[in-house]
């Protein structure tokens, strides 16, 4: 008899083990480790994966396994592994773990029934409601008059049972196809038989008698200027056939994209290049931190080393940030690689994002290139995994299993024995740090390749603008600067950095902010609907007409938008040609794409946008850039916020001048003695970096020391304050004596959802089994978290505080 241990699909840390299932004859060929089957568990049927097969159970009662959804493993051996050892890490459920594997379609989806147990007459309201009907779904009982009592009842007297269905997702996308079903001098016979009117289909005939390769049917409609009607007659007659073809989606129309050779290397390029390559031959695993200012060229050595894994038949990871996967950036691998080219991204559909990973899976291509979640490719013959813009917090997941990409990329290239290449203009202190005691490689590139100097950078002080009378949020150097790129004909970059920024209301005459009542945090000013809304929950109302505290009609809307600011621009210069680039105008799916084609293209003088223009653009009419408010981001309750500020700056700086003429930068601040804001203008990361350290350790800060965060969260406040000073306690049981636990106290923000959230964060230097002790920890509010519905959310290197 054989056993599959089976991770289970519920979200309990109690059941966060594998159980034994048996797998039945008919199932005894197809069930492999890594494939996901559908389990009975208690009452229901639920989704699992398969993590081994043996011989015997020591459980009793072992049931047998429903169905098998897979027919290949959608996990390798090494996934499942990492599966274990991610769980492990982020204190999350390893089913959770294996999932974040998987394209969205893979996951399980349930269907929730009723089913019919008996065939004896059931109460009035139960035979209403099924009317002659054995299986109902949920959503039907949700809307009867039955209560969630009689349904209790119901099901505990064995007449009713509810039960989950697994709904399988895939969808795979086929098109038909045409082919000759005989040989040519058939084919040919068959044409002097056809009647001479049958014009149609002797053109058919004719096409394939010169190309007799399957062909899509469409295609030949279009290129013969017929019919499926007309094909289906040959058919029919036996000369030609038609066949289904699973196709892959091809979002990229990458059809026309021109092939680029390898560019002869820089010096500096070179001995990066050299070092890494060393690495791919000796099939050694080194991290490199590739530190090289914005246009230094980076990329063309990642694409360089990734020409060499190919070559040694091996596979590569390529991951960058969400939003710099523009289509600048595929461009630049589909041109040198092909179709050898997988992208992953969020902006497919589900189908496409599935079409990409069974390219991985099939072995059809050897690069990927996406965002965080790539990482999880299932190569199985990794060469080389780069991370590009290594510095950028969204490789850290904010959900279940809250994990960083970079140290998934690290035991990745363990287990493959292959170089891990991290590249930056900015990279993070941990990263430089490590770096610096030389766990990592440091390769510098400290020039541009076009030999152009960095653009020269001017600091406006934007108090002394108010003091001169001016009081647009342009300054005058920055006015002067845009004429002088239109009379000119050349283009410029606007930033306006509108993190910690909002639009929010506030009485001009006594300071009151209007605030969500469930979240504690202040509305946003919605100008398409004139209402506030809370960015947390769902809670709306209209904008009062006088203060709810003081009762003054002096009520004022602070902070900008980006519409807003177009606004104030197209008055100011009328004759530019603006595009804005934000949340709102990239909503729709391909946005993003088209306006960045339109400016690529010279339609526009200015391009005006959020934190989404800073990355990775590189056009070459672009000679200035400005940034309107430096601050904003410079005072969130952040210890990272100079560090944010730094790579900010710097990264749109580098935005200008990346081609021929050289390029300006005009930052507006309130305050320029910063030295964030500072070092920025002059590119001086090194002298960033020790200045920054020094704050880190007299603080306490990453590097120095690591962070946990755990939110303890109830609607019932004093359940919430309890069980974070229990969990504070229990914890300092564990830990070793240098490691501090802060709080509990209040999260920044203390109220989301009418749940009042109270946080530890843990301090420490050296703790090998924290995860180990927070989980214990944890699993001690198992009753009151069912009880109460008290939430435990444990962030292991947390980047946002809150
Ligand atoms: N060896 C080379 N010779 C000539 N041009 C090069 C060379 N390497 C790269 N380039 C070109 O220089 C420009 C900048 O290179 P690239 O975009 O790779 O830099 P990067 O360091 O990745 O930039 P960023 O970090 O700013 O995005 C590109 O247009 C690229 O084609
Ligand atoms: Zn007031
Ligand atoms: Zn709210």
């Amino acid at each position: 008899m054989k056993i599959a241990k089976v991770i289970v699909d519920v979200p309990s840390n109690s059941l966060n083990k594998a159980f034994d299932y048996v797998i039945p004859g008919r199932f005894s060929r197809m069930v492999e480790k890594g494939m996901r089957v559908v389990v009975p568990f208690g009452p229901r049927k639920i989704m699992g994966f398969v993590v081994e097969i043996t011989d015997e159970s020591e459980a009793e009662n072992v049931k047998e396994i429903i169905d098998v959804l897979d027919v290949a493993p959608v996990l390798t051996e090494e996934l499942l592994e990492l599966g274990n050892w991610l769980a492990d890490r982020t204190v999350s459920l390893t089913v959770t773990a294996l999932q974040a594997m998987l394209p969205q379609v893979l996951k399980s989806k349930y269907k929730k029934e009723i089913v019919r147990r008996t065939e004896e007459m059931l109460p009035e309201p139960w035979e209403f409601l099924f009317q002659g009907r054995d299986v109902i779904p949920f959503e039907e009982f949700a809307n009867s008059p039955i209560s969630y009592h009689q349904l209790q009842k119901a099901v505990h007297q064995g007449d009713v049972e509810i039960s989950y269905v697994v709904k399988s997702r895939i969808t795979k996308k086929f098109v038909t196809m045409v082919r000759p079903k005989r040989d040519s001098i058939y084919l040919e016979e068959a044409l002097l038989d056809l009647p001479k009117n049958a014009k149609k289909q002797r053109k058919i005939i004719d096409y394939f008698l010169a190309h007799p390769n399957p062909v899509e049917q469409n295609l030949l409609c279009r290129k013969l200027d017929t019919t499926a009607s007309t094909i289906k007659n040959l058919a029919e007659k036996g000369l030609i056939e038609t066949f289904r073809k699973e196709v892959f989606r091809n979002p990229f129309h990458d059809e026309d994209i021109e092939r680029t050779s390898p560019l002869p290397l820089t010096d500096e390029q070179k001995n990066a290049f050299a070092s890494i390559t060393a690495s791919i031959e000796n099939g050694k695993h080194d991290v490199f931190l590739l530190h090289g200012v914005t246009g230094s060229g980076k990329t063309e050595v990642y694409l360089q080393a990734i020409q060499k894994v190919i070559e040694k038949g091996k596979e590569a990871i390529v991951l960058v940030p969400e939003i710099s996967l523009t289509p600048q950036m595929v461009r630049r691998f589909k041109s040198r690689f092909g179709k050898n080219v997988a992208v992953m991204h969020s902006a497919l559909s589900a189908g496409e994002k599935y079409d990409e990973w069974r390219k991985i899976q099939q072995k059809k291509v050897q690069v990927v290139v996406g965002a965080r979640s790539a990482i999880f490719a299932p190569f199985e013959n990794i060469g080389i995994i780069i991370i590009d813009e290594e510095h950028e917090t969204s490789y850290k997941q904010e959900d279940q299993p809250r994990y960083h990409a970079r140290d998934v990329a690290i035991r990745r290239g363990k287990y493959h024995q292959c170089p891990v290449v991290l590249g930056s203009a900015t990279p993070s202190l941990e990263s430089y740090a490590r770096a610096i005691k030389g766990i990592y490689h440091l390769c510098e590139l400290t020039k541009r390749t076009n030999n152009q100097p960095m653009p020269q950078v001017d600091i406006v002080d934007m108090r002394k603008e108010l003091h001169a009378g001016n009081r647009t949020m342009f300054s005058r150097n920055l006015m002067e600067k845009l004429e002088d790129r239109l009379l000119k004909g050349e283009q410029s970059v606007l930033l306006l950095n509108r993190r910690g920024y909002s639009t929010f209301v506030m009485c001009r005459e006594c300071g009151h902010v209007n605030k969500c009542p469930h979240c504690d945090i202040a509305l946003t000013y919605h100008k398409k609907s004139g209402r506030l809304k809370c960015h947390y929950c769902t809670f709306e109302e209209f904008v009062p007409s006088v203060c709810p505290s003081c009762q003054s009609s002096l009520i004022r809307f602070f902070g900008t938008g980006t519409e807003r600011v177009e606004e104030a621009l197209t008055k100011l210069i009328p004759e530019a040609r603006v595009l804005r680039m934000d949340v709102d105008t990239t909503r729709k799916k391909g946005a993003h794409e088209k306006i960045l084609k339109q400016f690529g293209e010279g339609k526009a003088d200015i391009l005006l946008g959020t934190q989404m223009i800073a990355k990775g653009l590189d056009f070459e009419n672009v000679t200035l850039v400005g940034v309107l408010t430096a601050d904003s981001m410079l005072h969130l309750p952040d210890f990272r916020s100079s560090e944010k500020t730094f790579q900010l700056l710097t990264q749109v700086s580098g935005r200008a001048g990346r081609h021929e003429r050289p390029g300006e930068v005009v930052v507006q601040t309130y305050t320029p003695e910063h030295y964030a804001v500072q070092l920025a203008s002059e590119y001086d990361f090194a002298a960033f970096f020790q200045q920054e350290m020094k704050m880190r350790k007299s603080f306490q800060y990453p590097p120095y020391v690591y962070l946990a965060l755990i939110t303890i969260s109830c609607e019932n406040r004093a359940m919430a304050i309890q069980s974070a000073q229990r969990f504070a306690q229990l914890l300092l049981k564990m830990v070793n004596e240098k490691t501090v636990i802060l709080g509990p106290t209040p999260s920044p923000i203390p109220k989301i959802n009418d749940k009042y959230r109270y946080q530890c964060i843990v301090k420490y230097k050296y703790e090998p089994k924290l995860a180990h002790f927070l989980r214990k920890a944890a699993n001690q509010f198992e009753e009151i978290r069912r009880k109460y519905g008290l939430q435990i959310i444990i962030d292991m290197e947390p980047y946002h505080l809150m």
